[in-house]
């Protein structure tokens, strides 16, 4: 099979105008879920990428926090990432997606998204993510997470399911969405204010986890990326 061109990865006919129910929802109640949002061939390339790096051990067991309190903690999250490089075309594609994303946000919502960033994550059976919020409130940095499942044929009872909570994060009984991981789809939140988890996966289960983030610099100083 020749290898794929960035573009050949790409859907015809789209206009950022599609980004305009994603918004509206963002607006209205912090998120949104779009099924079929990405082309399936640039799902599979992703997907490919991911089992590859797996196969050649370059994932890594993920953490929690950032910068130096980074550490890993298998009680809050089990899946394991590889950072995004932008060097192939269906990464390329990707990111190029999600820089369009970023463009319409920020002329619709003026919310001074600056940077992106993004990882794949490989759930294995049992695999977990306990409820968090993406971003700590009132250090703002993460402002907006985006989610992308890789995931075909996916089965209703293999579990892994995403939860989306109401802003309180005490109350687990305030369930906005509960969220199946099928390829091609993309979940996207307000990073500050919904708390979400990841049900234990009964099925390997694989995804781009991403954030866009607004220059949260404070002397001079730039908070420093993942
Ligand atoms: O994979 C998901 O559904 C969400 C992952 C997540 O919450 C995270 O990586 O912060
Ligand atoms: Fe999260």
């Amino acid at each position: 099979m020749p290898t794929p061109t960035k573009d050949s990865l790409m859907n015809e006919n789209d206009t950022p105008e599609r980004y305009a129910p994603l918004v509206d929802a963002l607006v209205a109640r912090g998120w949104y879920q779009w099924p079929r949002a990405l082309s399936t061939s640039l799902c599979q390339a992703l997907l490919a990428e991911a089992e590859q790096h797996e196969a050649d051990g370059h994932l890594e067991p993920a953490g929690v926090g950032r910068g130096v309190i980074h550490q890993v903690n298998a009680t809050i999250r089990r899946d394991e990432i590889k950072w995004f490089d932008g060097r192939t075309a269906a990464q390329k594609a990707y990111l190029d997606q999600m820089a369009e994303l970023q463009t319409y946000l920020n002329r619709s919502l003026f919310l001074g998204l600056f940077e992106y960033e993004c990882h794949f994550a490989r759930y294995q059976p049992g695999g977990f993510y306990k409820k968090h919020l993406d971003s700590f409130r009132g250090r703002a940095s993460r402002m907006v997470s985006v989610v992308c499942y890789l995931n075909p044929e996916w089965q209703a009872d293999w579990g892994g399911e995403l939860v989306i909570y109401g802003e309180n994060a005490e109350d687990s009984g305030d369930i906005r969405a509960v969220i199946t991981p099928e390829m091609g789809k993309l979940v996207v939140f307000m990073s500050e204010s919904m708390p979400h988890e990841v049900l234990p996966t009964q099925h390997p289960r694989t995804s781009i986890a991403g954030w866009f983030r607004c220059n949260t610099s404070v002397t001079g100083k730039i908070d420093p990326p993942k």
